[in-house]
């Protein structure tokens, strides 16, 4: 069976920048895919490929057995003067629903989603969470079989952040396909596989188990009130890759997937300057291993330029 969404050698050029740049992937149908990736990495561009709203400098995107889709982008695009009843209405006549039918939709996903009560009120009088849950029952008013999600929690509350994904998981559940990007790692949990994207490439794709697994570096942090000077130390060490800021803790990466060895090189060198409980081996989080991919892109494209 083909899969839903098959890119393949996607490039994508404006001018000299280079939104895409050959990028192959395949998302099948009942995924809930997760796109990741900072600021400029190229995931709007990759919606609105997929959305075929523009179209590629070389390769190909397509959308198979798919009748609907339904799209909600990153910037709200629902008209902040007309009521939540009203922008419904008018995307229900925009995309020929019967009358009655957009009647019990309406009715049934604003319940869901918790905005029944403000049903007459202003979509540019909501909140940054109400206003994406608007977007999303927006794009449902037709049934798509895929959803595409661009950034939707972007810039909205951590409590309204968790309600959006719960009911993104629920919609998953009911057989929908999802295709959502995000900066936020966390989300990720959610999601069934992911992606990667960094400068327009694909550094790692599949479960979140699958890409935390294939992580080749050991990690160790360490907990004191002295981390500047600690850090410098630290990464002079030659079993010591990198040692990075998380919060005001210390993430000391070794060059190998040997735990307890760098455990005992930090140590030695810490000698009595942090208590034992405060230096630990430490499961790595998706964030280092993306900013582990991060790092290893760069250097790979420093080494070609
Ligand atoms: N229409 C355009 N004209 C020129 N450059 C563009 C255009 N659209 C995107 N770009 C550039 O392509 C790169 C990828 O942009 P894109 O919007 O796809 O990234 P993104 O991952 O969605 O990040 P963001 O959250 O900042 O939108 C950026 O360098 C951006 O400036």
């Amino acid at each position: 069976m083909s899969a839903m969404i098959e890119a393949t050698d996607l490039t994508m050029r404006f001018g000299a920048v280079e939104a895409l740049r050959g990028l192959t992937i395949s998302i099948q149908r009942g995924e809930l895919f997760a796109l990741l990736g900072p600021d400029g990495a190229g995931k709007t561009t990759f919606f609105r490929l997929v959305a075929g709203l523009v179209t590629p400098s070389s390769g190909r995107v397509e959308v198979n057995g798919v009748r609907t889709f339904g799209l909600v982008p990153q910037r709200f695009s629902l008209y902040e003067d007309l009521t939540i009843d009203e922008n419904l209405h008018l995307r229900a006549r925009l995309y020929d629903v019967p009358d009655a039918l957009a009647k019990t939709r309406t009715a049934d996903l604003l319940a869901r989603v918790g905005l029944d009560r403000f049903r007459t009120r202003l979509a540019g009088a909501l909140s940054g969470g109400m206003k994406q849950k608007l977007a999303l029952v927006s794009a449902l008013m037709t049934q798509p079989e895929l959803l595409l999600l661009d950034e939707p929690t972007t810039g909205v509350d951590p409590v309204s952040r968790r309600e959006f994904w719960i009911l993104l998981n629920q919609l998953h559940h009911e057989g929908l396909t999802l295709l959502v990007s995000t900066p936020y790692m966390d989300e990720a949990e959610y999601a069934s596989r992911l992606a990667f994207l960094d400068r327009g490439q694909i550094t790692a794709i599949g479960t979140r188990e699958a890409i935390v697994g294939d992580y080749p570096r050991a990690l160790v942090e360490v907990r004191s009130h002295d981390r500047m000077q600690l850090r410098r130390r630290l990464a002079a060490l030659p079993g010591v890759d990198d040692v990075s800021l998380f919060g005001t803790r210390l993430h000391v990466r070794g060059r190998t997937g040997e735990g307890p060895a760098l455990l005992a090189e930090v140590r030695q060198a810490l000698g009595d300057a942090v208590g034992a409980g405060d230096v630990r081996v430490l499961a790595p989080s998706l964030e280092d291993v993306f900013v582990w991919h991060s790092e290893q892109h760069a250097r790979e494209a420093e080494a070609v330029a």
